[in-house]
């Protein structure tokens, strides 16, 4: 299982309450905005469009701080609380929806997440689930790896009895482009821990997610 690069900036004390609460940001190199919309007037020049006329002297820029934007993932708090209750059935959030930039043609690929996981001693706050999605689909990705880094980075930090994660994503280099299969959405999926193993627990976490067995 790979951890993938991400900075834990601070571990910071459990409250009273006993919540962890780990800040969380993947690091980045600042990008070269005046490089890139350099780059960009000149792909629009190899194409034969004039940057510098009225209606496109915006673009080049535009489009340097929209990669900037879509490549930066913000950072969010891990927070995580006892499982007091020894809570172990699945927790599973449906649908988040995921965007990202496939790393062949720099064009997105959007859809859905399911992610869920059986707890150990510690539960996550929900909306986690869709922070960590965030934090390595605002990348140049594949989805096979997205999915898999998500799963692992759960697995490795979470610490919980199985995580399993199903992302449905339609990709705009497979639809507006090439093969141009519009609708064709394609279905990748990570598990670990009992997810995997046990066959009832797959079972499942798969009907819930709507896929595969
Ligand atoms: N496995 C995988 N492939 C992807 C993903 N995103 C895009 N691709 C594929 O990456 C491949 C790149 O293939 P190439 O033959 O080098 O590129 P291409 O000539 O533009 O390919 P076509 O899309 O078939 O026209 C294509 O088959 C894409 O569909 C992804 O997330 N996972
Ligand atoms: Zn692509």
């Amino acid at each position: 299982m790979s951890v993938p690069d991400i900075e834990h900036v601070e571990h910071a004390s459990p409250t009273v309450g006993g919540a962890g609460n780990l800040r969380i940001m993947r690091e980045h190199t600042e990008p070269d905005l005046a490089a890139a919309e350099r780059a960009v007037a000149d792909l629009l020049r190899a194409f034969g469009k004039d940057p510098s006329a009225e209606h496109l002297a915006g673009t080049p820029r535009r489009v340097a701080l929209s990669y900037a934007e879509m490549l930066r993932s913000p950072e969010f708090r891990l927070t995580t609380f006892p499982n007091d209750e020894g809570y172990d059935e699945l927790v599973l959030a449906r649908g988040i929806p995921v965007q990202s930039l496939c790393e062949h043609h720099l064009l997105p690929f959007s859809g859905v997440a399911h992610i869920g996981y059986l707890p150990g001693e510690r539960i996550l706050g929900l909306s986690k689930l869709a922070r960590v999605l965030e934090l390595f689909a605002r990348d140049l990705q594949v989805q096979e790896r997205l999915t898999q880094q998500v799963a692992d980075w759960l697995q490795h930090h979470l610490r919980p009895q199985g995580v399993g994660v199903v992302i449905e994503a339609e990709h705009l280099c497979m639809s507006l482009r090439g093969v141009r299969a519009m609708g064709a959405r394609t279905v990748t999926s990570a598990l670990h821990g009992s997810l995997r193993r046990d066959a009832g627990s797959r079972q499942e976490f798969f009907a819930l997610t709507g896929g595969k067995i």
